[in-house]
């Protein structure tokens, strides 16, 4: 009965109001009309705004991606389509990838409901004058995703509703990965704040099954990074950083940068390969890894080439002192790059990073031996990876990958001269490569190229017959390998 009583009181009520609304039409002025109108519906709106919290999470946040931002944006680009509040949409494809996104334009509103409760979300762009890079542009566009819901749902926002969001998204990131894409993020390399950054995005189809290593090294590595992605929990409790650094150090052409690749395939992760010497001090370096997203692998190859990194001092083309306190300072006059060791250091040791997220960091060298042992201490380069000539176990993974085929008569006469001879795997694949229509003559080939460079370990000279049909491409010395190593191609 008093249901009844309630419906009816309100449509009294309601048929009242439009009655006075009405007549206060019809008898006041329309001027004085429309400033009591105005006033109404900025006094009700107010009052249903003072119901409503905002969140606004920004595209950056101190000068690098905000990975919130990222992680919302991918959450909202999987409902966008499908949601009926949105009727304009942004469709794009990231590079390498299939995968169609949908995003939303600039104030579109997106209604999301979980968990019964409505929340609503906004793209924004506001454009503000800004004089962080004058050259460029003056004007920049900030970006942010605003949330609107409920005051009673604060308390559920933070610790339900966010969480979810966020988790979506890392479900939904790692299952459009793919196994095979070496990087699928959208880089904005004003967005990262660090133009100077050198990003490379381009496919590689190294996997383990194709490099040819040792097996049991193989296996090593692969629990090693199992063992590091499923330790979140581990590394928060202990109170470290979620990171890992790996050494692969090794002759030029034993598969470094083919491992790298397939450890990033392997994970899913993306690849952030940094030119050190574009790089113009520590300063520049620091911002570097706070702008990498978690989910990568830091990669800096060649390290002994690309600077001085033999002593904590800074490079030899210092013009300034650097020590991290004026790190912004340290920039020669020429503009060549002033990265120290000091830099390198706290780089890897992620000293002034907020990143949370897991992340490897890979360098690579020929010479091992010419590093500072202070970078290569267990919690910077935590594991060693040493990468050699061919043995007979990686030569059979190249002949199945390269010939397709795993027993040919000719493989006996192989292993017996790749006990005596030295060989990397990038010469064995030269010489295999596009044989796989006559396994016989690639693997006559391999044994023709390791007969010439045993006789000439044995006549300890180059041969005038040898001399004939062999170049020297290059001497190296590797103290690793225990003496002067002669790479010899065919002329
Ligand atoms: N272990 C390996 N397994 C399979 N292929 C290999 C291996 N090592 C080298 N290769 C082949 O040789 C090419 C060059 O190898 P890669 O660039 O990985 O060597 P690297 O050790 O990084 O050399 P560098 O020190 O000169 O950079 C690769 O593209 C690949 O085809």
């Amino acid at each position: 009965m008093g249901y009844l009583f309630d419906w009816k009181s309100i449509g009294s009520i309601y048929a009242t109001l439009m009655f006075m609304r009405a007549a206060f039409q019809q008898l006041l002025p329309p001027e004085v009309y429309q400033i009591l109108r105005q006033f109404f519906s900025k006094f009700f709106r107010f009052v249903k705004q003072s119901n409503t919290i905002n969140i606004q999470i920004d595209e950056l946040g101190g000068g690098s991606n905000n990975e919130v931002y990222t992680s919302v944006q991918t959450y909202l680009s999987s409902k966008c389509f499908s949601s009926s509040s949105t009727n304009s949409l942004k469709l794009s494809r990231l590079r390498n990838s299939s995968k169609l996104n949908y995003s939303m334009v600039p104030n579109q509103i997106l209604t999301d409901i979980y968990e019964g409760i409505t929340f609503k979300w906004s793209f924004k762009v506001c454009t503000t004058e800004t004089s962080y890079n004058p050259e460029v542009d003056r004007m920049t566009k900030n970006r942010y995703l605003e949330l609107s819901f409920d005051i009673k749902d604060k308390e559920f926002v933070h610790s339900d509703y966010i969480p979810y969001v966020l988790k979506e998204a890392e479900t939904l990131e790692f299952k459009s990965r793919g196994k095979c894409l070496y990087s699928n993020r959208e880089w904005s390399a004003h967005g990262g704040g660090s133009p100077w950054t050198q990003v490379l995005y381009f496919y590689h189809p190294s996997t383990f099954d194709s490099i040819a290593i040792d097996p049991v090294l193989k296996e090593d590595i692969i629990c090693d990074l199992k063992k590091f992605v499923s330790r979140k929990d581990y590394y928060s409790r202990v109170g470290k950083s979620w990171k890992r650094g790996y050494l692969l150090y090794g002759p030029p052409g034993t598969g470094k940068t083919s491992l790298i690749a397939a450890i990033a395939n392997f994970l899913g992760f993306d690849v952030y390969d940094i030119e050190l010497t574009a790089v113009k001090n520590n300063s520049q370096l620091r911002k570097l890894l706070v702008a990498t997203t978690s989910r990568s692998v830091i990669v800096i190859e060649d390290i002994d080439c690309s600077l001085d990194l033999s002593s904590r001092t800074p490079n030899k083309n210092v013009s300034t002192s650097v020590n991290n306190a004026n790190a912004s300072m340290d920039t020669t006059k020429n503009g060549s790059s002033t990265v120290s060791l000091s830099g390198v250091i706290n780089f890897v040791d992620g000293l002034w990073s907020s990143c949370a997220g897991e992340r490897l960091i890979i360098f690579t060298t020929n010479h091992k031996d010419k590093l500072d042992p202070a970078l290569l201490r267990p919690g910077r380069m935590d594991k060693h990876i040493h990468l050699s000539y061919c043995n007979f176990n990686a030569f059979k993974i190249l002949v199945k990958n390269y010939l397709l085929i795993e027993e040919h008569e000719v493989m006996k006469e192989v292993e017996e001269l790749l006990g005596m001879v030295k060989i990397t795997p990038a010469d064995v694949a030269e010489l295999l490569i596009g044989c796989d229509e006559d396994p016989g003559l690639g693997l006559r080939n391999v044994v023709e190229e390791l007969k010439k460079r045993l006789k000439f370990i044995k006549t300890g000279n180059i041969h005038e017959e040898i001399k004939k049909n062999l170049k020297l491409i290059n001497v190296e010395d590797y103290s690793d390998e225990g003496g002067t190593t002669l790479r010899l191609g065919l002329a």
